[in-house]
């Protein structure tokens, strides 16, 4: 843009955070604060990484479908303990620290929160993809009053369509021992929970506490977070306009879907700063790429690092305008 003479009219403001992955107390908190302190206290619209362009990982679904964020799921960090007299193994109590918490846990994995599938975006988000669907989803989601319960099944079934539908648990740390011979006087776990828009943290609590239903299992708020309001997606909501715009000069035959983003952001820093704050990271995903976040082989081409480029070029471009109005020309630019 600055080779070319591009002035951006519309003031646009570029945040860097380092440590999103840890809620982002010292990154985008400090720059949401620094801003206030600035005197800049309202934003058109926000944009931050989030969902994702997927393509073949929604099941009966033709091309891409470029999913753009506009909630964000809540969050509950657990921790669960149990406490018991240690002694000697070779005279065990008939049941142990680590059986009791194995015990809880395990009622969590096996008694998932409900769906919530048509009480929000989620909804939305089905219903825009009908255009790209084969006959039976059509008649499916177009009659989710009749078909929710086995949709619901359907899409339970993956790991990345059921975070879709509903508040997911994951047990993501578990501890207790010290030695193979003492009964041991502790057992610790994590539960992780991502809570769906249309819940809260303490009915996630509530409901956790009932499955357990086992008052030798202590339950402790390590850190909770609300679900994020909803962002505008309509026709004349200008941000997501533009998100819309841009994503199809990048792909112009994906269809462009509100979603709620399942995993967190810095955007809980910038909440107060628009009502219209959309979470999306333009990745081309195929399946098997969902599994890889955090895991095993996390990776990008080379192309499709060019076409992330390329699109938040065509964001900035694209925004720079007073309302809503044709995309940019020519789209090719870079
Ligand atoms: C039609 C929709 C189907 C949904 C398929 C979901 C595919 C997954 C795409 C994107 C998910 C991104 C989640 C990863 C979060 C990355 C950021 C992060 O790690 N933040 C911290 C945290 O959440 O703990």
């Amino acid at each position: 843009m600055l080779s070319s003479n591009i002035q951006p009219k519309r003031s646009l403001y570029i945040s860097f955070g380092h440590d999103e992955e840890t809620r982002g107390n010292d990154g985008a908190a400090q720059v949401a604060e620094r801003l206030k302190e600035k005197g800049v206290t309202e934003f058109e619209f926000v944009v931050d990484e989030g969902m994702t362009v997927l393509e073949d990982i929604v099941d009966g679904v033709a091309g891409p479908v470029a999913s753009v964020g506009v909630s964000e799921k809540g969050i509950v960090v657990l921790k669960l303990s149990v406490e018991l007299a240690p002694g000697h193994s070779s005279m065990p109590p008939r049941e142990t620290a680590i059986g009791i918490l194995a015990k809880a846990v395990s009622r969590l994995e096996e008694n998932p929160h409900p769906s919530m599938l048509g009480s929000g975006v989620e909804t939305d988000m089905f219903e825009s993809l009908v255009p790209k669907m084969g006959y039976l989803q059509r008649v499916i989601i177009s009659n989710m009053w009749l078909f929710r319960y086995p949709l619901s099944w359907l899409l339970s079934r993956k790991p990345a369509t059921n975070a879709v539908i509903r508040t997911v648990t994951a047990v993501t740390f578990f501890n207790s021992g010290i030695k193979f011979n003492i009964i041991p006087p502790v057992a610790e776990a994590l539960v992780n929970h991502r809570i769906h828009p249309s819940q809260t943290v303490q009915e996630v609590l509530d409901y956790d506490r009932a499955v357990i239903a086992d008052p030798r299992v202590k339950m402790e708020l390590v850190y909770s977070m609300e679900p994020h309001p909803v962002s505008g997606y309509g026709q004349s909501d200008f941000g997501y306009q533009v998100m819309k715009t841009s994503v199809n000069q990048i792909w112009p035959n994906a269809t462009v879907v509100p979603a709620i983003m399942v995993g967190n952001t810095d955007t809980v820093h910038f909440l107060n700063f628009s009502g219209d704050v959309y979470r999306f990271s333009p990745t081309h995903m195929f399946p098997g790429d969902p599994e890889r976040f955090h895991g095993i082989n996390e990776r990008m081409s080379v192309r499709n690092y060019g076409q992330v480029v390329n699109f938040f070029y065509h964001v900035i471009r694209n925004a720079d305008q007073a309302g809503l109005s044709p995309a940019h020309s020519p789209h090719s630019d870079l």
